[in-house]
């Protein structure tokens, strides 16, 4: 798979003089692949994404979208980069929530027609007919990210990033967000780049983790491979899913089964263990 996405030992420094240096392993994305970045408050995750987006410019390393450096190619990036900020109230801007989904395709020139037909298409994809005709002011915060996600996808871009897009979701909308984002993926084949607090919701959404701590990418995996690694998560102020956690002690201690990638792996395992299965055994007993 090709790298959409290359940016090696970043360094930033904000009008106030704050630096951020992100050095250690390189971060690539590859074209379909789903990332998550994880690092505890202030390790520099936005202010990835911003240089990514071309929203910021470098004072030291590399960074690349598609080959090109996104702040000085800013148009043409933001064309193949769908993007849903943390706080989505600063990116909903139409009057109603129609017109801040068909923001997009109405600047392109596109036809009344096809904005229209764009528009319903992703409505229907994200189940969000039914708000259309609302005030964007007073949707639920799940609703308005949802909104955000639909006029960052009306134009199927080819990368989606997504700041924080289970904050402040309740579990069933969480689990909606998870579907949604995974169905553009297999479906559309859209590469996703997601920051979340939610580590248990990671190994649902990502192929590869980053995790960032103190001015450095320190570990780059799978989920089974990152979160396994708890005493270097713990260093960066994570904690592993409490799930994969079980499966890595009961690992350590010699029993002979695979991390689950989810729970119904996991329900799975554990009742093979209590079959009896011969294959999962305690090697140490
Ligand atoms: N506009 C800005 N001006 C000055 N400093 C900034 C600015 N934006 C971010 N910073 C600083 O840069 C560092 C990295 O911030 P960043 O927002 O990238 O972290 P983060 O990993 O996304 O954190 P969180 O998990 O809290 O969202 C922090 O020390 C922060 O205070």
């Amino acid at each position: 798979m090709e790298n959409i996405i290359e940016v090696q030992c970043l360094k930033h420094v904000y009008p106030d003089k704050t630096e951020v240096k992100l050095c250690g392993l390189d971060f690539i994305v590859k074209q379909g692949e789903r990332v998550a970045i994880l690092g505890p408050n202030g390790a520099g995750k936005t202010t990835l994404l911003s240089h990514v987006l071309g929203l910021l410019s470098p004072v030291e390393g590399k960074v690349e979208v598609m080959g090109l450096t996104p702040y000085k190619n800013f148009n043409t990036i933001r064309k193949n980069i769908g993007v849903v900020f943390q706080n989505v109230d600063e990116q909903i801007i139409g009057p109603r929530v129609y017109d801040d989904i068909a923001f997009t395709p109405r600047n392109e020139g596109l036809s009344k027609e096809e904005v229209h037909q764009k528009v319903m298409a992703v409505a229907k994809t994200l189940k969000i007919e039914g708000l259309l005709n609302k005030i964007p002011h007073y949707l639920s915060g799940g609703q308005k990210k949802k909104v955000a996600l639909a006029g960052a996808m009306v134009m199927m871009p080819k990368i989606l990033i997504m700041d924080e897009p289970f904050d402040s979701l309740d579990p069933k909308s969480k689990g909606g967000m998870v579907s949604i984002i995974n169905h553009l993926n297999k479906e559309h084949g859209v590469t996703l780049v997601v920051t979340t607090h939610d580590i248990n919701v990671v190994p649902s959404v990502a192929d590869t983790i980053y995790i960032l701590k103190e001015g450095s990418i320190v570990l780059r995996g799978t989920p089974q491979e990152v979160f396994v690694q708890v005493d270097v998560l713990k260093e960066a102020n994570l904690e592993p899913p409490i799930l994969l956690e079980l499966f890595a002690r009961l690992k350590a201690k010699g029993y002979n089964v695979n991390i689950p990638n989810d729970l119904d792996e996991a329900e799975e395992t554990l009742l093979s263990m209590l079959k009896g299965d011969s294959k999962i055994v305690n090697s140490s007993s």
